[in-house]
């Protein structure tokens, strides 16, 4: 079997779908009759692959075709200033994507805004989800035991403002729990990927002084969504808190949560063995 690399996987289209005429940037991997969607979370030089790259393997091997979509704004995407709902905004990108690649239906698996866009998704074009998984994100909103904008945002939001090794290094120091797996080739490339693109840099910081709100709570509407849905959160979540996941489990009626303990914003990456297991067995039982 060939390794599946970032370069060998990668792939651009022009999407209209809506007001947006962009060029969405995405990654290909495997073959298979279904296929998993994954959107990534909105942090600074964030991209699919970064976010995932603990996870596609297993996916592929499995049988599924996965795709990782970079997000309007991030990555080798196009740049947009979002002065609306940045969920729906990505949610309508992905209907786009998914039309132009001629894909029916997807399972989905968001991280954080990936979360909340998967969400979107869903409200939207409900007959094209299979399954979800949303990860340390599925609404905005406010939470009832941690005040907002949580130090983890404040400090994403600096990264944003002024994008120096400090301010990344100070982001991820409450990113996840145990800092010890960070390394300096880690830090060098997310601080890379942010550099090269610094119109993303400044159209986030333009977003959200348009609209400080990106993320609606979409809460009353959970009860909507017909999915079986996988809701995992790291216990010590200093982003998104975990009471978030307790408030989608609530509202969406087919719905199990799991929370890993010693675990930050990023599961998919702090327990990827397990993460893997545990959305293998749930996307195919
Ligand atoms: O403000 C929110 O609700 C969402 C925040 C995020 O999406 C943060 C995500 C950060 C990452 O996953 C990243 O890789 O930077």
């Amino acid at each position: 079997m060939t390794t599946l690399t970032e370069a060998s996987s990668s792939k651009f289209v022009r999407i209209n779908e809506g007001e947006l005429d962009l060029l969405i940037h995405y990654n290909d991997c495997g073959q298979g009759d279904e296929t998993v969607v994954m959107l990534h979370g909105s942090g600074p030089g964030a991209s699919g692959w970064a976010n995932f790259n603990r996870n596609i393997e297993p996916l592929v091997e499995a049988g599924f075709r996965v795709i990782l979509m970079d997000c309007p704004g991030w990555s080798k995407s196009d740049s947009i200033v979002c002065e609306g709902s940045r969920s729906d905004l990505n949610a309508t990108a992905l209907k786009g994507l998914l039309d132009e690649l001629d894909i029916e239906k997807v399972h989905i698996l968001g991280n954080s805004m990936g979360g909340h866009s998967a969400v979107a998704f869903s409200l939207r074009y409900p007959q094209r989800v299979g399954k979800l998984v949303l990860m340390g994100g599925g609404t905005g909103g406010a939470s009832l035991f941690t005040p907002m904008p949580t130090e983890g945002i404040k400090r994403l939001q600096g990264l944003y403002r002024e994008p120096t090794i400090e301010n990344l290094k100070s982001m991820m120091d409450i990113f996840v729990f145990d800092t010890s797996d960070l390394t300096e080739e880690l830090f060098q490339a997310r601080l890379d990927n942010m550099l090269a693109r610094r119109d993303h840099l400044e159209n986030f910081v333009k977003s959200i002084q348009a609209n400080p709100k990106q993320f609606p709570d979409f809460s009353p509407r959970l009860a909507e969504i017909s999915a079986e849905t996988l809701v995992i959160w790291g216990r010590q979540d200093r982003f998104v808190p975990m009471d978030t996941g307790l408030r989608l489990v609530a509202g969406i009626p087919n719905s199990e949560l799991h929370i890993f303990n010693r675990c930050g914003h990023w599961a998919q990456w702090e327990h990827a063995d397990k993460f893997n297991r545990m959305v293998l067995d749930f996307l195919t039982h």
